[in-house]
């Protein structure tokens, strides 16, 4: 389980500060054990210096005799023990087994690889530059402290442990760079030479491969494998021509995740949207909803995002003291989204979605109870057949990849159980804004959403047929700083017969409830 929540990470800035306490617990301990040893030593060079003083004669007396052997025997057997009882074992337990205040586990190898990937992935979508990432800058920000070489190599490894030859050479480089003008040196040349040498390889490169390979033989003659590597290479050169310059470096980004919409779905996150199309500008684009008795003293502002797929968003709808019950009620339930692996059967957490949720029912708290009826006031969809709500936190490099909210033909046992028809609509709101990435994005339809706290995003997923509209598919960008916390509501088809009524007619407002005063003419 990976620390996908913001949440985890809090617990893991606790798991430092124990750290912290155990090294300076250790370091006490220690101390008190080598002050004993050091006695030992002074005891014994004194008795010593008196034996020299006093000549060879000094073992002729049968007490002293007995007392240098004692000396060699029972008492150095309590130094041994001494020296033999370093308690480190011990405090080592204490921090990565038994942590008193253990809400999260201790983070292991395989959780500096996935922030490393978590790294990559925000660097490929916001395209960010290694050297800026490497030197703690992100979009010309100064955001960290700058890594070191060795930092900066341990990204580099956990590509290359995916077989991710492009960032490996990426961050290899700027690990050398790095290095060059270090001082204290974080780490060893011949450290990186290596995954250079093959992600050059990789890369098409074989002779600068080759080179660099050559230079590691040198500098490191008992590495295990740089002499093989060098013949390797140079097998694979023979009959090639080696004059001239070394070719330059060519560094090709290779995708193999499947997922085919990702130039636009990133594009998208990036903020880079079409410009809308002109008769979209001359139409209505907000407007009050008071169509209820108790909306005309307090209406609610409706911004029309989009038509034809409807996307609106709700203006304040939910209060920041209302999000701050709903993400205390969530957070000791969150837990990362599993799927069932087809083949094992097994479940395994979703990549499509790395964030952590977790389900309110409106029964747990009059806040959650106020909510759900809320969303009544603002879709005129009726409630009593919706899902709870759903409550998500994505952490570092959370996302949610493409993907339908609606079941599709072929999934036709999804909502069977519960006898309520597919997913009509989405609510989702917005329960904190995220400093930068995070957008809601519809990728077929060049739509960005980037989160405005306090506001609901609402679509219908299902045309009025009741066919699922595969134009709202749709996803959650990566988070590249900041927190987002979402929750979501899927409406049901069940019980909206009467406040969806199929298609009157084409005029694309009638999507829409309420009277249509636009709120900018409005007091
Ligand atoms: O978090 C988001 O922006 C989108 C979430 C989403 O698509 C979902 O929960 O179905
Ligand atoms: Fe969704």
């Amino acid at each position: 389980d990976l620390f996908t929540a913001i949440a985890d990470m809090e617990h893991m800035l606790g798991a430092e500060k124990d750290v912290m306490g155990v090294i300076d617990q250790y370091i006490e301990a220690e101390r008190e054990r080598l002050n004993k040893l050091r006695n030992f030593a002074d005891e014994y060079s004194k008795r010593n210096a008196h034996a020299e003083e006093v000549g060879p004669e000094f073992v002729t007396n049968p007490i002293n005799a007995y007392l240098l052997i004692k000396r060699l025997t029972s008492e150095w057997k309590k130094v041994e023990d001494i020296m033999r009882n370093n308690a480190a074992e011990k405090y080592i337990k204490n921090i990565t087994q038994n942590r008193v205040n253990s809400q999260v586990r201790f983070p292991q190898e395989e959780d500096l690889s996935g922030a490393a990937t978590a790294l990559l992935r925000l660097q490929d979508t916001y395209k960010l530059d290694t050297h800026d990432l490497a030197h703690g800058v992100i979009d010309g920000e100064k955001v960290g402290k700058p890594l070191t070489a060795h930092d900066i190599f341990e990204v580099g490894r956990a590509a290359y442990n995916q077989r991710d030859y492009y960032h490996t050479l990426s961050w290899m480089q700027v690990a050398m760079n790095k290095l060059e003008n270090e001082e204290p040196k974080s780490m060893e040349e011949s450290e990186i030479l290596e995954y250079l040498a093959y992600s050059l390889y990789q890369q098409g490169n074989v002779r600068r491969a080759l080179n660099l390979t050559k230079r590691l033989a040198q500098i490191a003659p008992n590495h295990p494998r740089a002499k093989g590597n060098v013949k390797w290479y140079e097998d694979m050169l023979q009959g090639k021509d080696m004059e001239g310059e070394l070719p330059p470096i060519v560094n090709k980004r290779v995708e193999n995740d499947g997922i085919v919409e990702r130039d636009a779905y990133e594009a998208l996150c990036r903020g880079e949207i079409p410009p809308p199309e002109p008769e979209h500008a001359k139409k209505l684009r907000c407007y009050l909803k008071r169509d209820k008795p108790f909306l005309k003293l307090a209406p609610i502002k409706v911004e029309i995002l989009r038509f034809d797929p409807l996307a609106v968003l709700f203006k304040d709808v939910v209060s920041d003291e209302e999000i701050e019950v709903v993400k205390e009620l969530a957070t000791p339930k969150l837990k990362r989204a599993t799927v069932q692996n087809s083949k094992t059967g097994e479940l395994e957490h979703a990549t499509y979605r790395i964030s952590k949720s977790a389900w309110l029912k409106g029964e747990e708290h009059p806040v959650v109870a106020r909510i759900n009826r809320r969303i009544e006031d603002f879709t005129n969809l009726n409630q009593a057949t919706s899902e709870e709500l759903q409550i998500a936190n994505y952490g570092l490099g959370g996302h949610y990849d493409p993907h339908f909210d609606f079941a599709r033909k072929e999934e036709k046992n999804a909502f069977k159980s519960l006898n309520t028809g597919n997913r009509i609509a989405t609510v989702l709101f917005y329960m904190s804004q995220p400093e930068r990435g995070g957008a809601t994005v519809f990728n077929h339809l060049g739509t960005a959403v980037f989160p405005s706290k306090n506001d609901a995003l609402f679509w219908y997923n299902l045309r009025r047929n009741g066919d699922g509209d595969l134009r709202t598919r749709h996803a959650a960008c990566p988070v590249l700083m900041g927190v987002k916390w979402v929750s979501n509501k899927w409406i049901h088809e069940r019980g909206q017969e009467f406040t969806r009524p199929c298609g009157l007619d084409e005029n694309v407002q009638e999507n829409f409830v309420g009277d249509l005063s636009p709120y900018e003419n409005s007091p």
